[in-house]
């Protein structure tokens, strides 16, 4: 799996997301979310692939264990490099996924990466606890939820760039701490709460950045994602 940023590919149709790569003249690391997959199902995954593009497939499988278990096998089919499920729906959910993805992965072939959502890098301190009846800090929270995950077996979280160190100290350098909530200091946050810039993600701990629109709505959407990019890499 490559290191560099992901670019969250949130677009309506293939053909949005064709002309959108078609200037970026490289293999990328590229998400397909929920608003894409939606629309056009496993075709834009073989067809990402196939242009030779890593793909995270953000679908946040969140259901019973025999669920998301049966899903995570049909998922594992589709050639993604890296899916997510919630962490919410518990260590028994999250075990029936990873069990799901490595039963439905053919011989020969590596099963994709699968990590835990924590707590969604929109939602404050004060929505969880009063929204969620979570009485603990944010950051506990999501340091349990890691630490659930870990121990459901699954490869890393996504979380948000101010609790990556605490997540590789409780889990280890190895569990990836994936992080959406990227910002450019000077841009808008959008419904983003637990922001931070790709540089000081870098140093706070983040393995890999997840990054929509600071790329996706720029003028010039290449010179944004090599910016970010450079921010990234200054800091290794
Ligand atoms: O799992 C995710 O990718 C995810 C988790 C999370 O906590 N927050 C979050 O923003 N995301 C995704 O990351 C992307 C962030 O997009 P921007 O806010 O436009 O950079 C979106 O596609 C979200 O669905």
């Amino acid at each position: 799996m490559k290191n560099s940023p992901i670019i969250a590919l949130d677009f309506a149709t293939a053909e949005n997301v064709y002309q959108f790569l078609s200037p970026f003249e490289k293999s990328l690391f590229v998400k397909v979310g929920m608003e894409l997959y939606l629309q056009e199902g496993p075709s834009i995954v073989y067809k990402l692939k196939e242009m030779g593009h890593d793909v995270f497939l953000d679908l946040k499988l969140h259901d019973i264990p025999n669920t998301v278990g049966q899903a995570m096998k049909g998922l594992a089919r589709l050639g993604a490099d890296l899916v997510n499920v919630h962490a919410a729906g518990g260590r028994d959910m999250m075990m029936a996924a990873l069990e799901g993805l490595e039963a439905g992965t053919s011989a020969g072939n590596s099963r994709p990466s699968i990590i835990g959502v924590t707590q969604l890098t929109s939602t404050s301190e004060k929505q969880m606890q009063e929204e969620q009846l979570i009485k603990t800090t944010i950051d506990e929270s999501v340091v349990h939820y890691a630490k659930l995950t870990h121990n459901a077996g699954l490869d890393g979280v996504v979380c948000s760039v101010l609790e990556a160190r605490a997540i590789s100290e409780a889990c280890g350098p190895k569990f990836l701490r994936v992080t959406p909530g990227i910002r450019l200091a000077e841009g808008d946050s959008h419904d983003q709460i637990r922001v931070a810039t790709p540089s000081n993600a870098r140093l706070l701990g983040s393995s890999h950045i997840v990054v929509g629109r600071a790329i996706t709505k720029a003028e010039s959407p290449v010179e944004a994602y090599e910016t970010i990019l450079k921010m990234w890499e200054e800091q290794a």
